[in-house]
């Protein structure tokens, strides 16, 4: 039961309305408003034919969707695309192939992404000469380790497998 409105203006007015495929989803699907092809690895700014003023403390994401990402690769190059609020221009879409073999056709009217808008935080950033201290202190990028499988027999069993 949606609970918060955000003004929209349709550009296009023929194509349907960013819309929830089930009460209680996350995303709302978007739609190109242009026929494109993507060859292997091609990017391109798709034209969505809508534009929001999401209210302040919120955004707009630009998420793929998983089905055309499993079935053909294709994703938001800039995953998750930000919408801030201040923004009233066309929310677009860049769209990326990354299918190493097959082109894709996308047609007008296409469902191509998904657009989650949620509360964002924007903070006060306070500079100071010490950080306080924390149990993961600098350790990242693999600190704790990799996918944590069983150690497979052979040469390199006494290392953990990555
Ligand atoms: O997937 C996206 C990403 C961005 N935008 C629009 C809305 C957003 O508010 C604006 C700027 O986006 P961002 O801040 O990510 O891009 P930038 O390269 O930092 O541009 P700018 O200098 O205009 O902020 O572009 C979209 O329509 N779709
Ligand atoms: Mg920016």
């Amino acid at each position: 039961m949606p609970d918060l409105d955000v003004l929209l203006t349709r550009l296009d007015p023929d194509l349907p309305l960013p819309a929830y495929a089930h009460p209680g989803d996350a995303g709302a699907d978007l739609r190109t408003t242009v026929d494109v092809r993507l060859a292997p690895g091609e990017r391109a700014l798709v034209p969505t034919g809508v534009a929001l003023a999401v209210p302040q403390g919120y955004v707009a994401l630009v998420h793929p969707r998983s089905g055309l990402a499993a079935r053909h690769g294709l994703s938001v190059l800039n995953t998750p695309g930000t919408v801030d609020a201040g923004y009233r221009g066309e929310v677009k879409v860049l769209l990326v192939n990354l299918d190493p073999r097959e082109p894709l056709e996308l047609r007008r009217g296409d469902r191509v992404a998904q657009l989650v808008v949620q509360r964002v935080e924007q903070v006060r950033f306070v500079e100071v000469d010490t950080l306080p201290g924390s149990e993961r202190g600098d350790g990242g990028y693999g600190s704790t380790g990799g996918f944590g499988r069983a150690a497979a027999p052979g040469p390199s069993a006494t290392e953990e497998s990555s």
